[in-house]
């Protein structure tokens, strides 16, 4: 059997050496030859793949082929999947999305909101170009796998642009969530962790949880209201003392959002939310603790990046490598056993953002959701679900609104539907400040959006 290329788009990424690392640990499963990192930007990448290059010789003992290259066609051409993670516009234009809307007293943050907005402005035409590029080099199966945010709009974009490509949009927030939950209930075997979800991305619930015969969801409900916080013991207990947590979701805007899991508990009970819905139901609270002059993108330059660009100059100097110089775990091996199954017809159960095709009977047939479904060769085969209740459908609707103008707004350069969408969207209190926020965001983003007239 012939075997597989796999190249990440995004090979600059703070994320490629973990997702390497999960995708060569599945070398058999893959039927894995070849993993090529492919980015516009040379020089990160190259930094980046000193430490893909340690990882396959020393730590794995792995003889995959690592090929680094700028050039579309030679990374592409065969490929039988395509990781993309792109970030348009780098940190220094996610500091602009945090920081722009929150000058004007409005939610900052990556991909909610006005700053979500303005991503999604910046990622479509990249996007797109990719699959492009894709169709023509890589084989006919090929398949694209999403995480370049914003998920939500990029799916929709791709959805109505090129409604043929084979790409699935994928996101790790519910893995994470389900992480966070299996640590405070002190449960080491994930796998047997089983969910039900519904809703858009960074935007839905979950209905259930189980383990084994137990009912997680009623465990992790009690956890929260004890300790007000969804957050395992130990973290609680370093912040209690004022200490770093050593995980890189217990720094001040993500506490922010562990926290909030409460409050939304406790006024709607029925559901546990994903993190991201404190943007848009906790959006005054946010915006109050948001600081102005260092926004998550700060705290990532500071961490995450850092640690991995110290870690490559560290390595070439001494020849050591610190492992907790780069991000590995759920997030690599999400995408890479998402990889598995398609390859291995496994039918397994993931969630994913998919058409909603009725699955969801209350929204719309042509709804980017996320929702369970069974991935086999043929891509994901999506699980009906129950009618959603108004008020979450009513919010879904609101979110999935902003995000279909602001597609259309691409698609037409149109002005007024990106204005729709900034007013439509529950962050932003007025139509006026919608205005403002977006003439900003405009001038900000002058060589990355359309222009809109
Ligand atoms: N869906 C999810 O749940 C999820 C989870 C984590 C990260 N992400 C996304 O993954 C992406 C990477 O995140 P990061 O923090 O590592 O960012 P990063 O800035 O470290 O890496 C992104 C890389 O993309 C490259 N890039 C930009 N435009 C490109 C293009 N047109 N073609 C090829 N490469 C391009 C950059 O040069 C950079 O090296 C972001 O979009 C982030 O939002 C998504
Ligand atoms: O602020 P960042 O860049 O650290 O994170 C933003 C992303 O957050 C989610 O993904 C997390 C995930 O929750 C975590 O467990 C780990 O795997 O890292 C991921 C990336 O930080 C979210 O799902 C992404 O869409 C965001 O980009
Ligand atoms: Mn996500």
């Amino acid at each position: 059997m012939k075997k597989n290329k796999i190249c990440l788009v995004g090979g600059g990424s703070t994320f490629t050496p973990g997702i390497v690392k999960s995708i060569v640990e599945r070398s058999e499963d893959l039927n894995l030859e070849e993993v090529v990192l492919y980015d516009i930007d040379e020089e990160r990448q190259k930094k980046v793949s000193v430490i893909v290059e340690w990882i396959l010789r020393k730590q794995l003992k792995s003889n995959v082929t690592l090929t680094v290259t700028t050039d579309a066609e030679q990374a592409f051409t065969g490929a039988k999947f395509i990781f993309a993670q792109m970030r348009v516009g780098g940190y220094k234009m996610r500091e602009q999305d945090e920081k722009i809307p929150l000058s004007f007293g409005c939610v900052g943050q990556e991909t909610c909101g006005a700053g979500g907005l303005a991503y999604g402005l910046r990622t479509i035409g990249p996007m797109i170009e990719l699959i492009d590029q894709v169709e023509k080099y890589a084989l006919a199966d090929h398949w694209i796998l999403n995480y370049s945010n914003p998920a939500a709009i990029v799916s929709e974009a791709c959805r109505k642009i090129r409604p043929k490509a084979r790409i699935i949009n994928v996101c790790d927030m519910p893995i994470a969530i389900i992480d966070m939950i299996a640590g405070s209930l002190n449960i080491t075997d994930t796998s047997e962790i089983k969910y039900d979800y519904f809703g858009l991305n960074h935007f839905g619930w979950f209905t259930s949880i189980t383990y084994r015969d137990r009912d997680l969801l009623e465990e992790i409900k009690n956890y929260v209201n004890e300790h007000k916080i969804l957050l395992p013991p130990q973290y609680i207990e370093r912040l209690k003392e004022n200490r770093a947590t050593g995980d890189r979701h217990a720094v001040s805007s993500w506490i922010h959002v562990w926290e909030s899991v409460y409050t939304m508990l406790q006024a709607f009970p029925d559901y546990l939310p994903n993190t991201y819905l404190t943007y848009y139901l906790l959006q005054k609270e946010t915006v109050e603790h948001q600081n102005p002059d260092l926004t998550r993108a700060n705290e990532v330059m500071n961490t995450r990046e850092k640690a991995l660009f110290e870690g490559v100059d560290k390595y070439l100097s001494t020849g050591e490598v610190d492992e907790s110089s780069f991000h590995a775990g759920s997030h690599g091996d999400w995408i890479s056993d998402l990889a598995v199954a398609l390859l291995n017809d496994t039918k397994t159960r993931f969630l994913v953002i998919t058409e909603n095709k009725g699955a969801i009977p209350n929204m719309p047939y042509d709804a980017m959701v996320e929702v369970p479904a069974y991935v086999g060769k043929n891509g994901p085969e999506v699980i009906a679900q129950e009618p959603v209740p108004l008020f979450y459908q009513g919010l879904m609707m609101q979110q999935l609104n902003s995000e279909k103008l602001i597609v259309e707004a691409y698609i037409e350069n149109s002005y007024e539907k990106a204005l729709q969408s900034f007013s439509l969207n529950k962050t932003i209190p007025s139509i006026n400040v919608a205005r403002l926020v977006l003439e900003a965001l405009i001038k900000e983003n002058e060589s990355y959006w359309p222009d809109l007239n």
